[in-house]
């Protein structure tokens, strides 16, 4: 089915990504042969290199791409780059800058399928899901090509005649660096307020999924940005670094995970660099007892099994009231036995591979854990082996339902990172607040319930940046983003991101004589 629609809509532009044309859009035959940085407007090899990484497809094991990382100086020509085009853009009004962006959103749109595409290879995801995805993409552009046109400072009026005035200005050269779970939408929700708000960015995708920024790059240039607005530099760690000690580099917006989290604030803090945090959580699921049984079975899964489970906003810790405790869990096994696992290309496929070994296997060492811990396994939490032969070698899993959990386990503190949900029983609304709020992440939170009081009450107390209320893991555009606590700061989409990309000038004006103290 995916082929029929895949293989007509694939265009030139996706033609050059690709070692061989359109008949290898499907699951075991993608190879990415260009070259993957991209800087002044072109595909470029880089300058220098600090090692070669090897990107997989999931579904496979097979590896679709080597790629050199980039050393310091390819960083510092990116940068260069960057600030010469930062020049032009950030002098043009911000309807020109509207118009470019909404052209880039109407190219992501009708070229959707072929994004989504890639970005399954690349990243194991479903199809369906990855559509998804492009959606929030173009959207996102959508949204700030809006805002770029109506930012706009202050008057203030002053005595004697005298005002003032804001100015609310671009920072400059800003860098992204993104995890491998939502490639193309981390580069859209990052590029988008920044180019909009008139700065020019430098992007890091993860090793692991370097592929789809390059489109979102060659797309901005069809769209009409200045050559260098938008560069690419692929690379793990020490790219990383040399990207955020850079002295050009004004702002480091980063998803990722808390530790790396820290070490980008620390590298930042060396030159007063603002940063944007946007870290991992272990996010609570509150289910009341008076709560639509069938909407809060469906929230549990939306809330565990996006992307395999390895979504940093997961509600994984899914706590239950008691009167409904056996019924919900009954019910939630049953739903997710009938995920279908399997090539992500497939259009009935709901659940693909993880993103690679390690991560898999590190994803079942903590079912292993909650095991010895005293957790039950009602279903899943082992190794899947799709019938078809070329997936043998994918990174497959059944997702997992645990129960008998506790508070003090592993598999209830840390965060996991795949398609594995603890459920915990609970008795009063203090209670579980208390237990749901007792982790130093703070990303996001969930409640399920039919009283309205109840559910303002309870997503005013709870710690976390977004909260969703009888539903979970939507995210408009028009929303902001972001954690509390260890989760990070700083906020992506809404209107309130442009306050993370822009900083803001006061101008004084006298209309009278200086009246000086001398
Ligand atoms: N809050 C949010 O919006 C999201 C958070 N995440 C979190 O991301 C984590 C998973 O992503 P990973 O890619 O494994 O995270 P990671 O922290 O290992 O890597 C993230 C990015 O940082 C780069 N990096 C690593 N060390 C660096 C250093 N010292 N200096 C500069 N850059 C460095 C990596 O190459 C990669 O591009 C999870 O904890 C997840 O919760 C993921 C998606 C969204």
């Amino acid at each position: 089915m995916f082929f029929r629609a895949g293989r007509a809509a694939v265009s030139s532009f996706l033609r050059s990504v690709l070692q061989s044309p359109v008949a290898t859009m499907s699951t075991g035959t993608f190879v990415v042969s260009q070259p993957l940085n991209y800087r002044g407007g072109t595909r470029v090899e880089p300058a220098d290199a600090s090692g070669t990484e090897k990107a997989f497809e999931p579904a496979t094991g097979r590896v679709i791409a080597t790629f050199t990382c980039s050393g310091e100086k390819e960083v510092n020509l990116a940068v260069q780059n960057a600030k010469a085009a930062f020049k032009i853009w950030s002098q043009k009004s911000g309807m020109e800058r509207c118009r470019i962006l909404l052209e880039a959103a109407r190219i992501i749109r009708e070229r959707k399928d072929e994004i989504a595409t890639v970005e399954c290879i690349n990243n194991g995801k479903s199809i369906f899901e990855a559509r998804l995805d492009i959606d929030t993409s173009w959207q996102c552009l959508e949204y700030f090509a809006g805002l770029a046109a109506s930012m706009a400072g202050e008057h203030i009026q002053l005595p004697g005649g005298s005002f003032g005035y804001t100015r609310r200005e671009p920072l400059g050269v800003c860098v992204g660096i993104g995890a491998w779970n939502y490639p193309f939408q981390i580069t859209s929700w990052k590029s988008a307020p920044a180019l909009a708000c008139g700065n020019a960015m430098v992007f890091k995708p993860s090793p692991f999924t370097p592929v789809s920024a390059l489109l979102l790059a060659e797309i901005y240039t069809e769209a009409g940005v200045p050559p260098g607005l938008f560069n690419v530099v692929q690379g793990g760690v020490a790219t990383g670094q040399f990207l955020c000690q850079h002295h050009d580099v004004a702002k480091v917006s980063f998803t990722g995970s808390v530790p790396t989290g820290m070490k980008i604030m620390e590298m930042a803090s060396k030159g007063v660099k603002p940063v944007t945090l946007e870290l991992g959580g272990k996010s609570p699921l509150i289910i009341f007892s008076d709560c639509d049984m069938n909407n809060a079975v469906k929230g549990a899964l939306m809330a565990n099994f996006l992307t395999q489970g390895q979504v940093c906003c997961n509600g994984t810790r899914v706590f239950v009231q008691k009167e409904i405790l056996d019924k919900f869990t009954e019910e939630v096994v049953k739903q997710t036995q009938r995920i279908k696992i399997g090539d992500p290309l497939l259009e009935d496929t709901r659940m693909g591979p993880l993103i690679n070994r390690p991560h898999l296997e590190r994803v079942l060492g903590f079912v292993k854990v909650a095991k010895e811990q005293g957790a039950k396994v009602l279903c899943g939490g082992d190794t899947y082996v799709p019938e078809d032969p070329k997936l043998k070698d994918g990174y497959y899993m059944r997702p997992c339902v645990l129960t008998n959990c506790r508070d003090d386990m592993t598999c209830v503190k840390e965060e996991i990172f795949g398609p594995v949900m603890s459920i915990l029983p609970f008795d009063t609304e203090a209670e579980v607040l208390e237990r749901a709020n007792d982790t130093t992440f703070g990303l996001a939170a969930g409640v399920f319930t039919r009283d309205i009081q109840r559910a303002h009450r309870v997503v005013a107390e709870l710690q976390a940046g977004t909260c969703f209320i009888n539903n979970y893991n939507v995210s408009p555009v028009e929303l902001p983003f972001g954690g509390y606590k260890k989760s990070g700061f700083g906020r992506e989409n809404g209107r309130v991101a442009i306050e993370y990309y822009s900083q803001l000038k006061t101008v004084c004006v006298e209309m009278g004589d200086v009246e000086s103290a001398f």
